[in-house]
């Protein structure tokens, strides 16, 4: 687990520490008991974090209810080192009225359910969270200019099947170039994928497919995921405007993370972010995404990689024996093709 030692993400400090050693823990801060801190906070709401702007946080409480409103916070001091992030799910005291040049205060972070980290670079030396609780990942991807490539879409898919967050497809620009036989590298998946060109955005069918999840949305540049994205929140200025007005920071760059509304779902756009930490995957987090060939692998021996030159792999003698049918030849194939990627040395894109 890479991100525990990032020195800006210290949730996962004593994660693996059991009851035994929190006795020992030599921070005594961290002994304090909760209900020291807590009845001061006993009035906090809850929201989700949607925008993130130098310090200061975009936060949507009571979403769907009479009572929704949109929060300006800052983060409070007994956070410590945690980032905060779009898309989590925290805890906030102060002037939580929502009311113009109101200010609250985020006390505390709750726990994520999924995260999705950014991977060190020539820009940044650390690991960093990117976006938290997300459960769908909209991958986009162009027909034509630039063209698509099988490869990094499959990265998409390990950081995504990773965190347990469920990837589905569009393919722009079809107007382009036919898609179809790009397509075909990933029959083996069972993910949904709509098809797009900007005369004709899919724009019902995604809406649908976003409802009641948060959908963080990825592609290279120029793929035209900013052009979906507009077309699927027309009035996103308007959404993420409320905070840059009481800032009076002046527009999000392209560069920041934030999340759009779209119905009873969240998109989270996420420009500038070109890559994904692998680092850390598991090999078995990624065999665990293809149920039927998880199962499967129970009949391995120990310590199965479960590629192609694999002695004795249960799932390749299966397929082969043809007891998953075409389907099962295609599945087998993408597991490979995922595992094969993850084993190689480099795993930043
Ligand atoms: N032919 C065609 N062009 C498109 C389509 N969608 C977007 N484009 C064009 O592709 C270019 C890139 O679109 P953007 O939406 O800016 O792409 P992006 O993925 O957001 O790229 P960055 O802003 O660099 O992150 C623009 O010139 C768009 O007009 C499409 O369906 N068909
Ligand atoms: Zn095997």
């Amino acid at each position: 687990m890479s991100w525990m030692s990032d020195p800006d993400e210290d949730d996962g400090d004593y994660a693996e520490y059991d009851e035994s050693s929190i006795r020992v823990r030599p921070n005594p801060k961290a002994n304090k008991p909760r209900s020291k801190i807590r009845p001061e906070h006993k009035n906090a709401v809850s929201g989700r974090v949607f925008s993130v702007d130098r310090g200061r946080y975009g936060v949507w409480v009571a979403e769907n209810t009479p009572e929704e409103r949109q929060l300006v916070a800052t983060r409070a001091r007994e956070l410590g080192k945690k980032s905060v992030v779009t898309g989590d799910w925290v805890d906030l005291v102060g002037d939580t009225s929502g009311d113009e040049g109101s200010l609250s205060r985020i006390v505390r972070i709750q726990e994520r359910t999924t995260l999705l980290r950014r991977s060190a670079d020539d820009t940044d030396a650390v690991e960093r969270i990117i976006v938290a609780n997300a459960d769908q990942m909209l991958i986009v991807v162009a027909a034509a200019n630039p063209e698509p490539r099988t490869r990094l879409v499959d990265r998409y898919l390990v950081a995504a099947f990773d965190a347990g967050i469920t990837p589905i497809l569009c393919i722009t620009k079809t107007d382009l170039a036919d898609p179809a036989e790009f397509l075909a590298n990933f029959a083996g998946l069972e993910f949904r994928v709509f098809q797009s060109r900007d005369d004709d955005f899919p724009i019902e069918e995604i809406t649908e497919a976003l409802q009641g999840h948060t959908t963080v949305a990825v592609g290279h540049s120029g793929v035209g995921k900013s052009t979906l994205v507009n077309a699927l929140v027309p009035e996103a200025n308007r959404a993420i405007g409320r905070v840059n007005d009481v800032t009076g920071r002046g527009r999000h760059t392209s560069s920041s993370t934030v999340s759009l509304r779209i119905g009873s779902g969240w998109i989270v756009d996420t420009p500038g972010v070109r890559s994904f930490g692998l680092g850390h995957v598991d090999p078995a987090s990624i065999l665990g995404s293809f149920t039927d060939l998880a199962e499967l692998s129970l009949e391995c021996p120990r310590g199965c990689t479960h590629l192609p030159d694999s002695p004795d792999c249960a799932i390749i003698e299966h397929v082969e024996a043809g007891d998953l049918g075409e389907m099962g030849v295609l599945r087998l194939d993408s597991l490979q093709r995922l595992l094969t990627m993850l084993a190689a040395k480099n795993t930043a894109f």
